[in-house]
C-alpha cells in the first residue's frame, strides 16, 4: 500500500476512525481489514471505482449493518456500542435519493428534525439556516418532485446538516449531474470544511473532483492501496497527474508492482 503517512494525529480524537473492517457478503468479501483515519475540519476523498466497497465502507459507517469484523469510532464513539452517540455528531447523504417526492422542502427537513429531537421552534430557524447554506431558500414551500436533480442534492444535503454534525459523509453525492451542478455542490461542501470547520467524506469515482491539497484514501477491491495528501500520494506513485496515479494504483496488485 502507498502509505504516504497517517491522516489522524495523536492526541486529537479523529473524526472518522475506522480500525480493520471487514464486510462479507454471504462469501463475497467486500472490504478486507480497511483502516483509516480522517481529521476533524478536512476534506477527505474515498476514491474507488464502481464495486471498490465505498457503499459498504459507508453503510456500516452508518450503522445500517453491524461492524462485526473491526471498530468504527465517530469522534471516539464507537458506531456499534454507542452508535447513538456517534450518530449524533455525523450528517449522511447517500448516493440514492431519499426525499419523500410529495412533501415540500419544508415538510421533508422538519421530519428529519423531529427524528433529531429538534424542538419546532429551533426546527423552524435550521431549516432556514441550513436552506440559506445551499441557497435553496426561495424552494421552501415547493414539492421535492417539482426540483431538479442538484436541487434535490442540496436539500438532501440541508438535511443532513440539521443537526449541526461536525462529520459529513457524501456518498456519490454529484451522480447523474450536470457540470455545473456538481461544481456548485463541491464548491459548498468545501466551504462547510474551510469556514464551519466541519470533516467531509467524499466518496466518488470522479477524479475530476479531488484537488491535490485533499487528503485521499484509495480503495480498490475492497483494500485500501494508498492514503494521505493526494500531492504526495502522486509523488509516491512516481506519476505526474491524478488520473495517472490513480489509473496506476488501480491497476497495482496487492504488493504494489504493476502487472
Ligand atoms: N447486497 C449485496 N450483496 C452481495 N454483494 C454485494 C452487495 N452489495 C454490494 N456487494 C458487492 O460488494 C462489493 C462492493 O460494493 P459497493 O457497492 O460497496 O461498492 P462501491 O464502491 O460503492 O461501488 P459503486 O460506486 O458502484 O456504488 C461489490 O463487489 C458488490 O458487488
Amino acid at each position: 500500500m502507498q502509505h504516504v503517512r497517517a491522516i489522524g494525529q495523536e492526541g486529537t480524537p479523529a473524526a472518522l476512525e475506522v480500525v480493520g473492517v471487514s464486510h462479507f457478503y454471504g462469501r463475497k468479501q467486500a472490504l478486507k481489514s480497511v483502516s483509516f483515519s480522517i481529521r476533524p475540519a478536512t476534506f477527505t476523498v474515498l476514491l474507488g471505482l464502481n464495486g471498490a466497497g465505498k457503499t459498504t465502507l459507508f453503510s456500516l459507517t452508518n450503522h445500517l449493518f453491524d461492524t462485526r469484523h473491526g471498530e468504527i469510532r465517530i469522534f471516539g464513539h464507537d458506531i456499534n456500542r454507542d452508535s447513538s452517540e456517534a450518530l449524533r455528531r455525523m450528517g449522511v447523504v447517500f448516493q440514492a435519493r431519499t426525499l419523500d417526492l410529495d412533501l415540500s422542502v419544508r415538510q421533508n427537513l422538519a421530519y428529519h428534525a423531529c427524528l433529531h429531537g429538534i424542538g419546532a421552534r429551533h426546527a423552524a430557524r435550521r431549516i432556514a439556516a441550513v436552506l440559506e447554506t445551499v441557497e435553496m431558500s426561495d424552494r421552501l414551500d415547493d414539492k421535492a418532485r417539482s426540483l431538479s436533480g442538484g436541487q434535490m442534492r442540496r436539500v438532501e444535503i440541508a438535511r443532513a446538516l440539521l443537526h449541526s454534525p461536525p462529520l459529513m459523509l457524501l456518498d456519490e453525492a454529484t451522480v447523474g449531474l450536470d457540470i455545473r451542478s456538481r461544481a456548485g455542490i463541491l464548491s459548498t461542501i468545501r466551504s462547510l470544511v474551510e469556514r464551519r470547520g466541519i470533516a467531509v467524506l467524499w466518496a466518488t469515482h470522479l477524479i475530476d473532483e479531488v484537488e491535490e491539497s485533499d487528503e485521499a484514501v484509495v480503495l480498490r477491491q475492497g483494500e485500501v492501496v494508498a492514503q494521505g495528501r493526494v500531492a504526495d500520494i502522486v509523488q509516491a506513485t512516481g506519476t505526474g497527474s491524478i488520473q495517472d496515479a490513480f489509473a496506476s494504483l488501480n491497476r497495482a496488485t496487492a504488493d504494489g508492482v504493476a502487472p
